[in-house]
């Protein structure tokens, strides 16, 4: 192998681990060997799978799995390696292309994330640089990010900066940009249908998977490292899934009752549906909407794991499908999980970011209140209604809420907060105003979510 690879390799690798896996040195030594013995050029195909990313056509993590089976030979560590350098530059996107210097390509995308953010050195980068490079790199590290706008030092767009300033004032923007530049951590809930989460700790434990449970949810493990659970048997046997800790707290929003009628109106996959029907003990029935044939489609082996039986997946051409008519007023909880622009999850999905334009908010909010509206007729009087989005922006959250209840006076809101501590879940924090839910990667550790209660008369 070409030692200038194998040396950046062995600095990346260093970097990589010195950055998020610092204090388990047995973790560390572990992957660094794998990654020494597998070791292809990693670099070239951080490179590749950028060439297909950057144009932002497709969603990001749908490209990368396409790659990784398209080279099916890449090992574990290879995968997680190479999608760590590109998802890094997805999230720094705006200040890699700054250090560009006017010439942006992948490449230099990825060495300016090694040399710039990483810090590698000129020795440490070994003959892998070119002379032209060498020179340039020089003079993107004497570049001072400081001297740039905010939104550009933040890696947030200017629309998207310009709306959270307004919202949350210029320190929270910043506290919530730098935390949405870095990686989520994975977190699984418990299915308390097959499990009990302490006796689950300890099984993954055994396994050397190093789990803590959650701060809120009580279904809620905390994992410190990213071990691919797919084939894991708790996994397979229905014991958990893999949901952020907010998205768990949603379902205790819905707080849903043995043998009640529930919708989850656009349930996906169904990472909802699956927590609802088990907060329902598997009784009562529980209708999953969605548009999507191919999400609800994913929602069937989850399903099978799960060992729930009062889920009735139901493809709807939209919300005003007919079928939908002859369940009014019948459910006594629904909910609204809405299509939104998922920002809170830029965590995860940092091209988000870059996808998403100031146009698709506001068709996004006329759709969403379209959805609510339709969905409010399901409820029963007595009944609870919760719209939720994972996006940051009001625009799609409390604006939403707001015209809906001025519109439909027989609703009125219900103290969030309220609701979450009446199970014995502490909500710290400025997450209170207006009696609705707000979830905040900075404050809670979650995703950012948003959910506000509504009963009906
Ligand atoms: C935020 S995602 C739901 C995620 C899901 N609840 C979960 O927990 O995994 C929004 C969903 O709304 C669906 N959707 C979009 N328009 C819809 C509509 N008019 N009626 C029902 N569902 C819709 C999308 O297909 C998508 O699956």
């Amino acid at each position: 192998m070409d030692h200038a690879i194998q040396r950046v390799l062995n600095a990346l690798t260093h970097a990589y681990f010195i950055r998020g896996r610092a204090g388990d040195r047995r973790t560390v030594q572990n992957r660094q060997e794998k990654i020494m013995r597998l070791v292809p050029p990693l670099l070239q195909h951080a490179e590749a799978l950028l060439v297909e990313i950057l144009p932002c056509r497709l969603p990001a993590d749908s490209v990368v799995s396409r790659y990784f089976r398209r080279h099916e030979r890449l090992g574990q560590a290879d995968r997680g390696f190479i999608a760590e350098a590109v998802y890094a530059v997805l999230r720094r996107r705006r200040s890699l292309e700054a250090y560009c210097l006017g010439e942006i390509s992948p490449r230099r995308l990825l060495l300016a994330w090694l040399g710039c953010v990483q810090k590698l050195n000129r020795r440490e980068f070994g003959d892998v640089l070119n002379a032209a490079e060498n020179q340039w790199l020089a003079q993107a590290k004497a570049l001072r990010l400081e001297d740039f706008p905010p939104a550009l030092q933040l890696d947030l767009p200017d629309w998207l900066y310009a709306r959270l300033l307004v919202q949350l004032g210029a320190e929270d923007t910043e506290h919530l940009a730098l935390q949405l530049n870095q990686a989520a951590p994975l977190d699984l809930r418990v299915n308390p249908l097959k499990a009990e989460r302490d006796a689950l700790l300890a099984r993954l434990r055994a396994d050397g998977i190093r789990a803590v449970p959650g701060d809120y949810s009580p279904l809620a493990m905390r994992l410190a490292d990213k071990p691919a659970l797919a084939r894991h048997p708790a996994f397979l046997d229905g014991s958990f899934e893999v949901q952020d800790e907010g998205s768990q707290l949603l379902g205790y929003l819905v707080q849903p009752r043995r043998g009640e009628m529930v919708a989850d109106f656009c349930a996906g996959a169904g990472g909802k549906t699956l927590l609802l029907g088990a907060l329902m003990r598997s009784q009562g029935r529980l209708y999953a909407f969605d548009i999507a044939e191919k999400r609800l489609a994913k929602l069937k082996p989850r399903l099978a794991r799960s060992g729930l039986s009062n889920v009735h997946p139901v493809r709807i051409e939209s919300e005003h499908d007919a079928r939908l008519k002859r369940l009014a007023g019948k459910f006594d909880r629904v909910l609204v999980d809405a299509p939104c622009s998922g920002l809170g999850t830029l965590r995860r999905n940092p091209d988000l970011k870059w996808r998403q334009h100031e146009s698709d908010v506001a068709e996004l909010a006329v759709k969403q209140a379209s959805i609510l509206a339709a969905a409010a007729k399901l409820v029963c009087p007595g009944g609870r209604l919760v719209y939720a989005t994972c996006s940051l922006l009001s625009e799609e959250n409390e604006a939403v809420v707001e015209a809906f209840l001025v519109a439909h006076p027989e609703f009125s809101r219900l103290s969030a907060s309220e609701i979450l501590r009446s199970q014995s879940i502490p909500i710290r924090g400025d997450d209170e105003k207006g009696g609705d839910l707000r979830l905040w990667p900075h404050r809670h550790g979650t995703d950012g979510f948003f959910a506000a209660v509504m009963a009906r008369q």
